[in-house]
């Protein structure tokens, strides 16, 4: 059969290719069709925020600056070179980020991508704070970056390093010479960045936190680890025209595909990475997809596996479109992109925006994620008054885990087999199981394989992996916003050495644990089933689960 648009379209540096039943899908072809009736390319690349409808449009129009930031953001390259040259003069070597969600996730590819050396901070596990504060301290420069400045995991980092400088017995003028602020003009931390004599570089106020790839938050740490991040912003700026036109515009593609297949049920992204040279790109378009799209019970949920022969990937079933980054063959995937760095940031927030217009969401809104921070807050003070957190009592300890859950959903379980068991049983057709770890990402290695061993165990549903409190920024907003039909495995888990965090009555490993418990509340409060399962032993207990999970996958690695 014929189809009724380019199921391949090259330009600007960028290829994204539609294969299978989606060429064939009549409502890929009226998704463009429709945009491009809706004048969508020429009108979302001259930020006109009506394209979302009325209840969008004042965050809309506060929000498309990241349209321009291919040319916007070249003003800012004489002072990041600056910057760069200052630090070096200071013999900083060791940059930490500190920064979370789209804060930090466009730093942490582009370096990687480019080999650069980077620490990323973005946790409040106690194990992994305290290693980055005892690492190279005195050759450190520290990235403070938030863009409303109130964000707690990054509030939190910051003390943190103002403390371990002043331990390491640095004056108040050198700790000023070593902690440079990215932030909104105007923002609390804006504010008192300037009172302590920070260097402060303001960001774009009219572009959302995960859209701030090519703005100072993916720039600024990314010059400072030696990236040439002017290549970024040329990549960007070789694919920008295309996108405003109707015909060869790969971002129309991308996100006719992506938003008619989310529309007709095929509302998972499972992304693959098949050779593209980027390094995590799936982790940040993860948190652009999720957070963008999952509320008002829509939205597509992204699914980032191990490679395209991984469970959930290679069988993925008819909920699923499979996303293969930089495969040279079409087949693939059922979409294929490939491209530079630069150029793909840009890309995938067009085709995000152009998604989310068509399953009819504000893609710059994220109404849910607030719900679990205002528990948080609302358990530290508990906290506080009453001098412990209201863990509730475990269904039943099994070795060295502590099994939490309610009496129905564990239905009898005895084992923390029984219980992952019974959570998969939990997961409805066409549902996912999202696992979410309050664990050491740098420690805790082992625990991502629980992804595939749990896909494997999952007859054919989708399973996430991800790493808190960093999910919260990203697949967070879908779990609470988007459809109900996620069942939640959530692992916590006691740390080896806790430490305070400076001027705020809770430690870091208290932090951490309300914020598990917040975002539990808010699960639970959706009636959503939620396996809790806490390692009183950190090491001990992970083999358990991963040893579990393998027992329920068929023994397979
Ligand atoms: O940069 P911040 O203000 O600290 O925010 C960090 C993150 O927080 C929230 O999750 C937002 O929804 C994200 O878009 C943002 O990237």
């Amino acid at each position: 059969m014929q189809h009724a648009f380019d199921e391949s379209v090259t330009a600007g540096g960028v290829d994204v290719t539609v294969s299978g039943d989606l060429v064939r899908a009549a409502a890929v072809s009226d998704a463009i069709a429709a945009s491009v009736t809706d004048k969508v390319p020429a009108r979302l690349s001259a930020s006109d925020p009506t394209l979302w409808g009325p209840d969008a449009e004042s965050e809309a129009a506060v929000r498309l600056g990241w349209v321009d930031l291919p040319s916007s953001s070249r003003a800012l390259l004489p002072q990041l070179a600056d910057l760069r040259e200052r630090v070096q003069a200071e013999g900083l070597d060791h940059i930490v980020l500190a920064g979370m969600g789209g804060s930090s996730l466009a730093p942490e590819v582009v370096t990687a991508t480019y080999g650069k050396p980077l620490t990323v901070l973005d946790t409040t596990d106690a194990d992994q704070v305290r290693r980055a504060l005892g690492d190279r301290i005195a050759r450190t420069a520290v990235v403070v970056s938030s863009k409303s400045g109130g964000t707690i995991e990054t509030d939190s980092h910051r003390r943190a390093f103002e403390q371990a400088f002043r331990d390491a017995g640095l004056a108040p003028d050198r700790i000023a010479a070593r902690i440079i602020v990215v932030t909104d003009p105007g923002s609390p931390l804006e504010q008192s960045a300037r009172e302590a004599g920070y260097h402060v570089v303001l960001a774009d106020p009219n572009v959302g936190g995960r859209y701030s790839a090519l703005t100072a938050f993916g720039l600024v740490p990314s010059a400072l680890a030696g990236v040439d991040v002017a290549q970024l912003l040329d990549d960007a700026a070789a694919l920008a025209p295309a996108l405003a036109g109707n015909e060869d515009n790969p971002g129309l593609l991308l996100g006719a595909a992506l938003g008619a297949a989310a529309v007709q049920g095929r509302d998972k992204a499972v992304i693959a990475d098949a050779g593209s040279g980027i390094a995590g790109f799936g982790d940040w378009a993860e948190q652009l997809i999720a957070e963008s799209t999952g509320k008002q019970g829509r939205g597509i949920l992204p699914v980032v596996v191990e490679g395209t022969d991984a469970p959930g990937y290679a069988d993925a079933g008819g909920d699923a479109v499979r996303i293969a980054l930089g495969a040279a063959d079409s087949g693939a995937g059922d979409i294929t992109v490939s491209g530079p760095l630069g150029a793909q940031f840009l890309l995938w927030e067009y085709a995000t925006a152009v998604a989310g217009r068509i399953i009819g969401i504000d893609p710059f809104d994220q109404p849910n994620v607030q719900e679990s921070k205002d528990n948080t807050g609302k358990l530290l003070g508990v906290l506080e008054s009453e001098g412990k957190l209201p863990e509730g009592e475990p269904a039943f300890v099994d070795g060295s885990i502590a099994v939490y859950g309610d009496a129905a959903l564990l239905n009898g379980a005895a084992t923390t087999e029984d219980a992952l068991r019974a959570l998969l049983a939990a997961v409805p057709e066409r549902g996912y199981l999202a696992v979410m770890a309050y664990l050491d990402r740098f420690a805790d290695t082992g625990a991502p394989e629980l992804r595939a061993l749990l896909a494997r165990a999952a007859g054919g549903r989708q399973v996430t992996f991800g790493w808190a409190p960093r999910f919260l920024h990203s697949t967070g907003q879908f779990h609470k916003g988007g459809p109900a039909v996620g069942a939640f495995l959530q692992i916590t888990s006691e740390v080896t050495g806790d430490l305070p965090v400076p001027g705020r009555p809770y430690s870091f490993a208290q932090l951490q644990r309300a914020q598990a418990l917040g975002d539990l509340g808010a699960i639970t409060a959706r009636n959503r089933p939620l396996l809790r399962l806490h390692l009183l032993e950190p090491a001990e207990g992970l083999a358990g689960v991963l040893g579990d999970a393998r027992a329920l996958s068929g023994g397979a690695a």
